[in-house]
């Protein structure tokens, strides 16, 4: 079952990234995941009780403890991963040079976004410009959920 058995979900930050104030974090964190609140009944709220949080997340380097084949890789290649439901787990690859609103380094809210499109249940798109396309296609101011996602997050929580 890959989907989310309740639609009032929290977030918790296990850490923060060495690159971005922990304002810059929340601030991206919370737009990804409005982003998709826009287009499904889902609700978002940050705790500060793990043991309360839907969705963890995280800033790690290289192993870090979700088995080997799951390593971070240094600068590129993977830059973030996310289980599926209703595990929750949202690690992100700290040696990438994550930036908010910048169209240099590695946009954190395009990033984020993708992710939890993965923990949200969502595989990868074959669909070039589409959000859950496998491969980042760098910033974009005023970034909108392209049509193929939104058709994705409403066929499993529409
Ligand atoms: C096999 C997976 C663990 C790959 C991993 C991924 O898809 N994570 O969701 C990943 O980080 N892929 C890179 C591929 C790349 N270097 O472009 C990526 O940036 N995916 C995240 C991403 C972010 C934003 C937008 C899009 N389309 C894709
Ligand atoms: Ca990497
Ligand atoms: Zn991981
Ligand atoms: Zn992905």
């Amino acid at each position: 079952q890959y989907l989310w058995s309740r639609m009032d979900l929290k977030y918790y930050f296990e850490n923060f990234s060495v690159h971005l104030t922990r304002a810059e974090v929340r601030d991206a964190i919370e737009r990804a995941f409005e982003l998709w609140a826009r287009h499904a009944p889902l609700t978002f709220r940050e705790t500060d009780d793990s043991s309360q949080a839907d969705f963890t997340i995280s800033f790690n380097t290289g192993d870090h403890g979700d088995g080997a084949h799951n390593a971070f890789d240094g600068p590129r290649g993977t830059l973030a991963h996310a289980f599926y439901p209703e595990d929750g787990r949202a690690h992100f690859d700290d040696e990438e040079d994550f930036t908010v609103r910048s169209y240099n380094g590695i946009n954190l809210y395009i990033v984020a976004a993708h992710e939890f499109g993965h923990a949200f249940g969502l595989g990868h798109s074959d669909v070039e410009g589409a959000l859950m396309y496998p491969w980042y296609q760098g910033y974009v101011e005023n970034y909108e959920l392209p049509e193929d996602d939104i058709q994705g997050i409403q066929q499993m929580y529409g």
